[in-house]
Parts: C-alpha cells; structure tokens; sequence
C-alpha cells in the first residue's frame, strides 16, 4: 500500500476527510473573510466544496496543476489552466480575500507556483508535510515527509485475508 519512497500510509476514509475538512472550515472561520475560493486540482476540489459549504463561500475558481504523473515518482509540474484576473483583483489585488485550497502540501512545489500567482491569498490545506508547511497558512493534520496519504476517491474496499492465513 505505501509508496516506495514513503514506506509508512497514512489511508483516509470519507468520513475521516470530512471531519478533517470542517476542522479545516472551523479554523479559517476564525480567521477571516474570503472573497472567493481557488481550488487546485483535482485534489483541492474536495476540500473546497467543503469549505465553500461550511463558509457559505459562493465564488468559486480552479487552477489545473498537475505533479505527479504516476502513482511513483513527481514528474514536471504543469499548470494547465491559471486563475482568472477578476479573481486575483477581487480584494484589491495580488490575490487578497482569496482562499486557495488543496488536500495536501508535499513538497511545496505545487504551493509555490500558486501562492507566486496570488501571493497575498492564504492558503489552506487538510494535510501537510514538513517541507511543504512553511508554504502553508492554515492546515489541520501534520504527518511526517516518509508519509504517503491515501485519499478515500484513491480507494476501493478489498477483501482482507485473515489473519491466522498469514497476513501481515
Ligand atoms: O507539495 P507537492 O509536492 O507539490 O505535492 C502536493 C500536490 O500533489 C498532489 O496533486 P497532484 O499534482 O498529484 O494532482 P491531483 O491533485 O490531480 O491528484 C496533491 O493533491 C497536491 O496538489
Ligand atoms: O502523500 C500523498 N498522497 C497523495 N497524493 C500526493 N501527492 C503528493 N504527495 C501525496
Ligand atoms: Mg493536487
């Protein structure tokens, strides 16, 4: 189940993201007004429904970033689509009274190319690692770098043998 450079999992239910993604919510709340939410995909678009609910945050944009080409190893990171100029205006400039939301921060890459689009937004994620944490303004869980998480939509149930069968 683990990455093999990250050898301990860190999987996440449904039911565990939600709970984490309002803790998410309660703790913005306490912090601010946001505009408008920029979601990073696919990840981000999750934990921004969430938030947008719990915020009532009606505005809600993308950014298209891709970093990991396959389930092994981080490819080249590729933004596909950026974010609109309305919306990094909307509180005066630069991204102010934007929200930009994503499940985790890893390395920070992905965080770093959006916070250079919208440097005065905050930016919020469930997860993180250390090397992505400075990146981040608000997030809920920390686990450590040699972590992979495993996210509920990444998941299916399958059948467990017992463990008197030898299972590890
Ligand atoms: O901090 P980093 O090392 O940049 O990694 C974190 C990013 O990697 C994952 O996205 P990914 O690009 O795999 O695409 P996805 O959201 O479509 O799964 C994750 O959702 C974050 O956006
Ligand atoms: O730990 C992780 N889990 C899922 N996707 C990711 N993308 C970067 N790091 C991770
Ligand atoms: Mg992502």
């Amino acid at each position: 189940m683990s990455q093999p450079n990250q050898p301990k999992a860190f999987p996440v239910s449904w039911d565990q993201f939600h709970r984490d993604a309002r803790a998410l919510a309660w703790r913005l709340a306490g912090q601010g007004h946001w505009d408008a939410i920029v979601a990073i995909t696919r990840g981000g678009l999750v934990p921004a429904a969430i938030v947008a609910r719990e915020l009532d945050i009606r505005l809600i944009e993308t950014v298209c970033v891709a970093s990991y080409h396959d389930y092994k190893s981080q490819g080249e990171l590729k933004v596909m689509k950026g974010v609109s100029e309305d919306v990094i205006k909307l509180g005066g400039g630069e991204g102010a009274g934007v929200l930009i939301v994503d499940d985790l921060v890893d390395t920070g890459k992905t965080a770093k190319v959006v916070r250079e689009m919208m440097p005065k937004a905050h930016m919020a994620t469930v997860y993180a690692k250390p090397m992505g944490r400075p990146l981040v303004d608000t997030f809920i869980t920390e686990v450590s770098q040699d972590t992979w998480i495993y996210f509920p939509w990444d998941m299916g149930l399958t059948f467990q043998p017992p463990i008197r069968d030898g299972a590890a």
